[in-house]
């Protein structure tokens, strides 16, 4: 016999727990399944404890800034607080009783299990089956895409999970894979003493964005003390009991450390969900949706499973859009033109829209510039540690910002400004014309809308 409800949702990660929240909360019966935590990666493996990491490696940084422009300043490192806060602050030691309890107080059922599709509208977890008459959503994330090199799958890597937990550094690590876990948890153990090697396979850090966005992750990365690797590949990973022994491709002496993460990227598991019994391709990467997160009738996918960008915000963008849809409510359809990005690197490395290689892909005839922070009145009064620019793209023909990059102190923050014009497509015109207050980093954006050629 199967349970009669409204929708069901699977996984509860930022996007599932907040679908299932709002339509209990709107009146319907709503049960999210959940495997693991209410709440997935983003709290307790992913954004939340990375960022609390990266606040204290950033203090320690700054003190020793100090000696340039204020005195003196003496730091103990001490992972111990770092891992405490984690626990105590961000986890709960790992324990989601509270975002259960708030879900429940919304009204939406929580069914703990592991579900997977077994018809149109119908989700079975353990001995229970659940059909719902408005439909599923599926919001079960990603994990971890461990590469087949010889050797890895025997050792006991670690994963972004592990890093999260841990409560004691390594004193070395190897870190295969320089993308945004790569760089960011590269420099903060870095900051905490540990000497970290970076193993990327493409020609920079951060490959998937612009260039210099790469070349300056690297040379921070650097002066933090990591050594940095691109184009490099392992070739066969081994652990002799107490450390990792990797040979990359090609010549040289193996590469040796106490510890191995891995963070090559990561993938959605659709066979595990069964995605056949309603009709989607199980062999698919990814779950594709139209406009309105729907993947077909009664179905509806929104997070990593998507593709649309591994990010809380776009699990949340996508979550309110699949709400509005369910509910019946018209609203325009998800638009990923100005889909911002943040390495939460110090300097912060940020970006929206289209890279000038993806630009002029498009054959958009492109206009660019390119202004070091440093530039800037406050860059040059923030002294040490005001590495970073501006660059921006603009569509010439239409005389609007297409894509940006805003790196530097605070660049995250400084891209919401240039989240917005992409957004809005307001014109370079009018954005020349804008009065920018002094002395901010955000200045360097007025110059650089100047230098657009
Ligand atoms: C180290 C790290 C740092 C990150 N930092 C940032 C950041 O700073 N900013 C940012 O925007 N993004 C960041 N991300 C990415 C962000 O965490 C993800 O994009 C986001 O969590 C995806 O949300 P989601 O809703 O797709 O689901 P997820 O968070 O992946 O959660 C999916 C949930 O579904 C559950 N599930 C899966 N299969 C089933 C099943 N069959 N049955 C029941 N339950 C199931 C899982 O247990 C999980 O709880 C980071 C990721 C990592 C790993
Ligand atoms: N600040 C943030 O928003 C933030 C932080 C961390 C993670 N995330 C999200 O989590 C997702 C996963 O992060 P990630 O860093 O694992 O993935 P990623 O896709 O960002 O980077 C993976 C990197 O590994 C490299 N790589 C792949 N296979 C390799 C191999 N065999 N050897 C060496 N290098 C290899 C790739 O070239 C790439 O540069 C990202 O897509 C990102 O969206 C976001």
């Amino acid at each position: 016999m199967s349970e009669q409800v409204d929708v069901v949702v699977l996984g509860l990660g930022p996007g599932g727990e907040y679908v299932a929240g709002t339509l209990a909360e709107a009146g319907l019966d709503v049960v999210g399944i959940e495997k693991e935590l209410v709440g997935g990666e983003c709290p307790y493996w992913g954004c939340v404890p990375s960022k609390m990491m990266i606040r204290a490696g950033n203090l320690l940084a700054e003190a020793g800034r100090v000696s340039s422009l204020a005195g003196g300043a003496e730091v103990t490192p001490d992972w111990g607080r770092v891992a405490g806060r984690i626990r105590g602050e961000a986890t709960d030691d790992w324990n989601d009783q509270i975002a259960a309890d708030r879900l429940a107080a919304k009204g939406g059922r929580l069914v703990r299990g592991t579900g997977r599709l077994t018809g149109p509208r119908q989700v079975t977890v353990g001995p229970r089956t659940f059909r719902a008459r408005r439909g599923v959503v599926l919001a079960t994330g990603s994990r971890p895409r461990i590469p087949t090199v010889p050797g890895l799958a025997a050792t006991p890597y670690w994963t972004n999970r592990d890093a999260m937990a841990t409560r004691e550094l390594p004193t070395s690590m190897l870190v295969l894979g320089g993308g945004a876990i790569g760089v960011e948890l590269a420099q903060v153990f870095a900051r905490f003493r540990c000497a970290v090697t970076v193993v990327e396979g493409q020609d920079r850090l951060l490959s998937q964005e612009e260039p210099e966005a790469g070349e300056l992750a690297e040379k921070v990365l650097r002066a933090d003390g990591v050594t940095v690797l691109t184009s490099a590949r392992a070739r066969q990973v081994g652990h002799d009991g107490t450390g990792f022994v990797v040979h990359l491709e090609g010549e040289g002496e193996p590469l040796r450390a106490e510890r191995l993460l891995v963070a090559t990227g990561r993938h959605a598991d659709l066979a595990a969900l069964s995605v056949e019994a309603a009709g989607l391709d199980p062999s698919a990467r990814t779950v594709r949706t139209d406009g309105q997160m729907r993947a077909g009738e009664g179905l509806w996918a929104i997070g990593d499973i998507t593709g649309d960008g591994s990010f809380t915000h776009v699990s949340m963008y996508q979550a309110e859009i699949a709400v509005r849809d369910i509910l019946g409510r018209p609203g325009p359809d998800a638009d990923y033109r100005a889909l911002p990005r943040v390495t939460f690197t110090d300097p912060e490395i940020a970006a929206v829209g289209l890279t000038e290689r993806q630009a002029r892909d498009q054959r958009l005839r492109v206009r660019t510039s390119l202004l070091p922070i440093a530039s800037s009145t406050r860059g040059w009064i923030h002294g040490r540690g005001n590495e970073g620019f501006i660059k921006l793209i603009e569509d010439a023909d239409r005389g609007v910002l297409i894509g940006a990059t805003s790196a530097g102190p605070a660049g995250g923050e400084v891209l919401y400004g240039l989240n917005v014009a992409v957004h809005a497509e307001i014109p370079v015109e009018r954005l020349q014309h804008m009065i920018y207050a002094y002395p901010t980093f955000h200045r360097t954006v007025e110059a650089a809308l100047g230098a657009l050629r």
